[in-house]
């Protein structure tokens, strides 16, 4: 087995086969097929407080990420949680590219949302390290068409084979998802797995995202993180213009224990 690599068993993958990506192709003309995926506290928190990572989980579910990080072509992350757990974004699943595999062959694309150019990446940011040791893609970033990279920061992209791509924002600064996964499936990833954080995550969950989610994949760890943490609770589902909203629930559901965790399998039911 290879330095630092992780084993997940096909017994347990077998279950979760159900949920992932064909490997062929993307799921919609020009949109790649998405997989919402966290862990979460019993009181549906991500970490204690927005800058701090925190571990929730255990030796196998983290193996399972793993395992689902090999069969998506992009990992997408908004600036929070880039700069809150400057996060290596590669595969660590024994047999992928530089982890006893050939190549970077099951290596996603780390891909992160910046449109203020908050992230201050650099030739000491684990995701760049990796990439340059072969150990995993260089980031791509986000960034809003108006506001400029600076030239450090965009050398430490290209020198380690990542890039930087703009899109237009709304009045608020946000992006568009569509325009995002648009954007992603010209480029040509087929399938994103989405990994937080909770801005991220919540808008995706969020009424207004209909049908842009394939699968829910949430990890839910045994421990409560407390009234500072970020929380995983989208937009209220309000009836709006006499239209009446479905409540957020997901269908296919399937659970499946993981060591002291369990993990939850399901898609979208609102679209
Ligand atoms: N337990 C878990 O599985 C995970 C935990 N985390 C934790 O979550 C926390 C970070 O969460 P947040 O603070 O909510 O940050 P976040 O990671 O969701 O990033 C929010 C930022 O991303 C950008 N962004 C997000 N959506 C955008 C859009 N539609 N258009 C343009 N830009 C957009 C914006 O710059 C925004 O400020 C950290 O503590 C991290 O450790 C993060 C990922 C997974
Ligand atoms: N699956 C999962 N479990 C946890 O307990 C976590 N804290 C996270 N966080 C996510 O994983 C990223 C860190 O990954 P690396 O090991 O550095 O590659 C982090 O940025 C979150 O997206 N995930």
């Amino acid at each position: 087995m290879s330095r630092d690599a992780l084993s997940f068993p096909s017994s347990s993958a077998k279950p979760i086969e159900h949920y992932l990506p064909e490997s062929t192709g993307l799921a919609r003309p020009l949109y790649p097929h998405v997989t919402l995926t966290y862990a979460t506290s019993l009181d549906a928190n991500l970490s204690l407080s927005p800058g701090v990572q925190t571990a929730l989980s255990g030796t196998q579910s983290k193996a399972m990420t793993h395992f689902l990080r090999s069969k998506h072509a992009a990992i997408l992350i908004g600036a929070g949680t880039a700069i809150a757990d400057d996060p290596s974004l590669n595969c660590r699943i024994e047999g992928v590219g530089g982890y006893g595999g050939p190549g970077l062959e099951g290596q996603p694309r780390p891909v992160v949302l910046d449109p203020k150019g908050r992230w201050k990446v650099n030739a000491e940011s684990k995701v760049v390290k990796l990439a340059k040791e072969g150990r995993g893609l260089g980031p791509w970033v986000i960034g809003a068409q108006d506001t400029p990279i600076e030239e450090s920061k965009h050398r430490a992209l290209t020198d380690a084979g990542g890039s930087y791509i703009t899109l237009p924002t709304d009045s608020s600064g946000r992006f568009d998802w569509a325009n995002i996964l648009n954007i992603l499936g010209t480029k040509g990833i087929t399938s994103v797995m989405v990994e937080g954080g909770g801005s991220v995550i919540n808008e995706l969950l969020s009424p207004r995202a209909i049908g842009l989610v394939d699968s829910v994949i949430v990890t839910i760890a045994p421990v409560w993180l407390g009234k500072n943490g970020v929380q995983v609770c989208p937009d209220e589902r309000k009836n709006e213009g006499g239209v009446k909203m479905s409540v957020g629930k997901l269908k296919d559901v399937r659970w499946l224990p993981l060591g002291e965790d369990v993990v939850l399998c399901g898609r979208p039911a609102w679209q």
